[in-house]
């Protein structure tokens, strides 16, 4: 059995998660602002980054209509559109064939939130969908935010993110550590996002794969005990050290950087499921409890997101993939294998609802929030008391009784 990692050790990891967050946390997503000097024929050379010194007003609550739950629960018509459907983990991630994204009604675009949402990221390749019809896909699932921080197009399109490396950066291996890079997006919003799309509009031939874990797996392979334990607490989400970052480079802050507390597990409102809701990204530390335990306890939860791959998709792209990911209930990742080849993507993102507590999310809608691994067990006929730890990894017991 691996050894038990020493107070000592999860220290020093949490102040290393600290010093790499400080200044160098996801600077793989930043590139120069002068990236481009205005001669390229490159096709995307106006949705390259650019870093304009705008100032915008803080983000103030707003209401959001959760789509999913307007969805046929059988997902028919999505579904019944698509020529196959691949599902490539039993925790995680789904890959349809045969749909065009451009083409949706509005009832399949409620049933794809309802799938993105059972199945934490649902993948299409070769779609033609331009990043305006990006963006009025997302605006089905909820006002667009728009990054304080990172890289918008040069043609001044405010609610994109843009994602892109090329020959000019090459990674800086000793600025991180992998667990560092693994986050749900923008968690230190009051309303962080749901249902967000990627699409890589230029990609290696092969490298800069992006990999998600499963909150709802994290929460279903933790034992009873900790299980209700996580459901009372809250943890803080910090954006200050993302804009630091910015500072620190030189590169403008848009919107003054904000911590907000969530629920340290978050229920779906679509699937009524639980999910572990925190990440090495943003997630700096349990509410109220000793900071040596919440050390602890982040670390343990960190390191599961990133080594646990019964937890975990990983997405060979090709040009004109698209993901769609739900960034309540998973985590992701990317790889940065590819230098020195061009990647460049772009993302759309919708806010969802303010994170929802198991308290929360039953007092609201009369319902008791679920374990998924239960549901999905018992939607195979297996009769199972409990499946509290099932996917804690050990063939022999569920975890170490
Ligand atoms: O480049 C990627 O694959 C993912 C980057 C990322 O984390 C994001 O766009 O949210
Ligand atoms: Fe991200």
């Amino acid at each position: 059995m691996a050894p038990v990692a020493t107070s000592e050790k999860q220290a020093t990891d949490i102040a290393d998660l600290k010093t790499h967050a400080a200044d160098k946390l996801f600077n793989p997503f930043y590139s120069p602002p002068d990236i481009d000097d205005g001669s390229s024929d490159y096709k995307f050379a106006d949705f390259k980054p650019s870093f304009p010194n705008l100032s915008w007003e803080p983000l103030k609550e707003v209401e959001v209509t959760e789509r999913a739950l307007h969805a046929d629960p059988s997902k028919k018509n999505l579904l019944s559109a698509a020529s196959k459907v691949t599902h490539l983990t039993p925790a995680i991630g789904v890959e349809l064939e045969g749909i065009d994204l451009r083409q949706l009604t509005d009832q399949q675009k409620d049933e794809l939130a309802l799938l993105v949402a059972e199945r934490g990221v649902v993948f299409l390749r070769n779609q033609e969908i331009d990043i305006y019809q990006q963006l009025d896909l997302a605006r089905h699932y909820g006002p667009l935010h728009k990054h304080a921080t990172t890289g918008i197009p040069k043609n001044g399109l405010e609610e994109v993110h843009v994602v892109y490396n090329d020959s000019s950066r090459r990674p800086d291996a000793s600025a991180f550590a992998k667990i560092d890079l693994w986050h749900s997006d923008v968690t230190y919003e009051i309303q962080p996002p749901g249902v967000t799309s990627l699409k890589v509009i230029t990609g290696p031939e092969v490298g800069g794969d992006t990999l998600w874990s499963s909150g709802y797996a994290l929460y279903s392979s933790l034992s009873p005990g900790l299980q209700t334990y996580l459901e009372g607490l809250q943890a803080v989400h910090s954006g200050v050290a993302q804009a630091e970052g910015n500072r620190a480079a030189g590169l403008p802050v848009r919107r003054k950087e904000i911590e907000s507390v969530h629920p340290l597990v978050r229920v779906h409102p679509a699937t009524g499921w639980k999910s572990v809701f925190v990440n090495p990204g943003f997630t700096r530390r349990i509410v109220g409890v000793p900071k040596a335990e919440s050390d602890a306890i982040l670390t343990f939860l960190f390191r599961q997101i990133s080594d646990n791959p019964d937890f975990q998709v990983r997405f060979r792209w090709t040009e004109g993939s698209i993901a769609l990911w739900d960034n309540r209930i998973v985590t992701h990742s990317a790889t940065f294998d590819f230098w020195p080849a061009t990647r460049h993507a772009l993302r759309a993102t919708p806010h969802a609802e303010k994170p929802l507590s198991v308290a929360e999310y039953e007092k609201a809608t009369g319902k008791v929030a679920k374990d998924r691994q239960i549901e999905v067990w018992k939607q195979l006929g297996v009769d199972v008391a409990t499946g509290n730890g099932a996917s804690a990894g050990s063939s022999k017991s569920r975890y170490n009784d």
